[in-house]
């Protein structure tokens, strides 16, 4: 579904030269929901932006939707749906005292669709975007959940096969963002949308998407599902608590097979492992042989933050 080349794109104002995209190559399969992780200034929004046909680029080449982001950008268009980022309430393009029905009515119109082809793609779309009852409302009486949820709706109109979607869930509490990533998962099991999204937040990337790309200063550092990306840099933490000297422990599972970073601390052992579920019954195993009494064992998955730590030297929470 995209299929791109080595995009770079340098931003030059007055005296000083921005290099945003440092080289991107990446491929995206037809139904898949891959997000595209990274703190602040990372280069998310310009690489949205140079796919989705709104910035040239500098150099680099892709194909889009199957066609040629160069050559055809008309034909990428007429077969991607963007969303951008949130504007604030009112903000995002669409006229705040429109009523929701009219705004998409309008826009899918704007698509050379028939007024009864519009209508009816209205109402499908705010049915699948649950947004049924709100088809005469204004837009600026809609909560953040739903004004993202129409903006959504507005990108879908005239039904593309790919659907970018930056930062969608900036700024909405808690229950709307799963409720969002409840809709996006909605929109790729019953339409089989193909989803791009850009996200700083790691449990969106890890809760919603099937594979990640995530980049730093300009270019893609790591790709790979959630669970790869995790278990590549940071394996699972187990931490023992047992009755004796840790250091005892300790000796007995030092050396073994996928087992890194022994540290022992009192009655506690802190262990990296490779795979955590394959792992703890030998270590159960090999400690009740030497007559060591365990009091708990806990096994800790490594967070998408200490992947991007690990490869980045930063931590995407702090975005700097
Ligand atoms: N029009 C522009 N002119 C000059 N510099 C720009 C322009 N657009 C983006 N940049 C710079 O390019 C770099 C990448 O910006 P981009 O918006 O792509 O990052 P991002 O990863 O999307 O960040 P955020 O998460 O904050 O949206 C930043 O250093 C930014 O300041």
């Amino acid at each position: 579904m995209i299929e791109a080349v080595d995009l770079t794109r340098v931003f030059k104002t007055g005296k000083s030269t921005v290099e945003a995209v440092r080289g991107v190559t990446l491929s995206v399969e037809a139904g898949e929901i891959v997000g595209f992780l990274g703190p602040n200034g990372a280069g998310k929004t310009t690489t949205l932006r140079m796919l989705a046909t709104l910035l040239r680029p500098t150099s680099g080449s892709a194909t889009v939707a199957g066609a040629d982001l160069l050559n055809d950008p008309v034909g990428v268009r007429r077969r991607i749906g963007y969303v951008g980022q949130a504007m604030g309430k009112f903000g995002g393009g669409s006229d705040p005292n429109c009523r929701v029905n009219e705004e998409i009515i309008v826009q899918a119109q704007l698509y050379r669709h028939s007024k009864a082809y519009a209508v009816e793609r209205a109402e499908r779309l705010m049915s699948q975007l649950d947004l049924g009852g709100l088809g005469r409302r204004l837009i600026k009486t809609l909560s953040g959940g739903e004004r993202r949820r129409l903006d959504i709706a507005l990108g879908l109109v005239h039904d593309p096969e790919l659907v970018f979607l930056d930062e969608p869930s900036t700024g909405l509490d808690p229950q709307s963002r799963s409720n969002l990533w409840e809709h996006v998962r909605k929109l790729r099991a019953d339409l089989n949308t193909t989803v791009y999204i850009t996200t700083h937040y790691l449990d969106e990337a890890d809760a919603l998407c099937d594979r990640i790309l995530v980049i730093d200063r300009g270019k893609i550092v790591a790709e790979g599902t959630p669970q790869q990306l995790k278990q590549r840099v940071a394996g699972d933490v187990v931490t023992l608590v047992v009755d004796c000297e840790a250091a005892r422990a300790a000796e007995h599972l030092e050396g073994r097979r996928g087992v890194r970073d022994v540290k022992a601390d009192d009655h506690t052992v802190r262990l990296t492992v490779e795979h955590g579920d394959q792992a703890l019954p030998w270590i159960l195993e090999t400690l009740s042989g030497t007559g060591i009494t365990m009091t708990s064992v806990q096994l800790t998955r490594p967070t998408l933050d200490d992947v991007f730590l690990t490869l980045t030297g930063r931590s995407l929470r702090d975005g700097s």
